[in-house]
């Protein structure tokens, strides 16, 4: 048995996988940021002093519906998804339509994002947005603060859960809801801890890109009712929402089944009328 066979600490990622290609690209981009802005550059931002939205508030609220509404313009597994939309436009449209919140992505090598779209989400919209990116460091929490975030991702793949305890405490004292990804029994149970507020269920299997809805429903009563049950990925079917919240499920992350229409908007105004 060579390191190359031995099970990584982190799970079951193959060696080379997309994961650890993203993870290896995320460390460079980080130390790179802390050298361009510093710590005290980010607590001076004007969204630093502000009080994020309450992620269950905006989830369970009468009038929302719970799906939380993702600007994606590409990923790894499907490539270019939309390269025109405009991330002001289709969030406040998604906004209109009754999504509880908005997830915007940061990550730039992988999915196309920037910095300015979740400053633009936040410019346009009055309800929770997620900073959807790969967080590995404290900096990155301390960013999606200063750029006018509420909620940020940890995802149990990428993380042990020491870490994935000291980054739930470090973003909720500074106000920020927080959102645990896993895909499997083994990294939801090393993964609970108190300083959480919702977890979600990726359908999508980051390190092979299978998706199986299946997944979110094998796993949702082993999920602590102290916590928002979110299923994430490869929604495209109003009936499934239904089928997800009669489950137990309180929140619905969708992204491509919207961004790969001409116009996002108008493509979750039809999809809410069906749920
Ligand atoms: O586009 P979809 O299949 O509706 O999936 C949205 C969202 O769940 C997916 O983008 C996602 C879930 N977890 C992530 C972690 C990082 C980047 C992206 C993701």
């Amino acid at each position: 048995m060579n390191d190359r066979n031995s099970k990584s600490p982190l799970g079951d990622l193959g060696v080379g996988s997309i994961l650890d290609k993203i993870v290896l690209r995320k460390k460079e981009e980080v130390a790179h940021a802390k050298r361009l802005i510093s710590i005290q550059d980010l607590e001076k931002s004007d969204y630093f002093k502000r009080t994020p939205y309450s992620f269950k508030e905006f989830l369970l609220a009468e009038n929302r519906t719970g799906i939380i509404a993702e600007f994606k313009r590409r990923s790894p597994s499907k490539g270019l998804i939309n390269g025109v939309a405009d991330v002001a436009n289709v969030t406040k449209a998604y906004n209109n339509a009754g999504a509880s919140a908005l997830s915007v992505l940061t990550d730039v090598d992988f999915f196309g994002g920037k910095t300015d779209d979740l400053l633009a989400a936040r410019a346009a919209n009055e309800i929770p947005i997620l900073r959807k990116d790969f967080m590995i460091d404290e900096y990155q929490i301390l960013e999606a603060k200063a750029w006018g975030a509420d909620i940020i991702l940890l995802i149990a793949a990428i993380l042990t859960p020491k870490q994935i305890n000291d980054f739930g405490k470090f973003a909720h004292d500074l106000g920020l809801n927080v959102l645990l990804e896993v895909h499997n029994l083994e990294e939801l149970e090393r993964s609970i801890c108190p300083n959480l507020d919702a977890i979600g269920v990726n359908n999508r299997n980051l390190a092979d890109f299978t998706v199986n809805i299946q997944t979110s429903f094998d796993l949702v009563n082993r999920i602590p009712d102290e916590f928002l049950k979110i299923s994430e990925s490869a929604i495209s079917n109003p009936q499934t929402i239904k089928d997800l919240r009669t489950a137990g499920f309180n929140g619905f992350l969708i992204g491509e089944n919207f961004m790969k229409t001409d116009d996002p908007g108008a493509s979750i105004k039809e999809f809410v009328t069906q749920i």
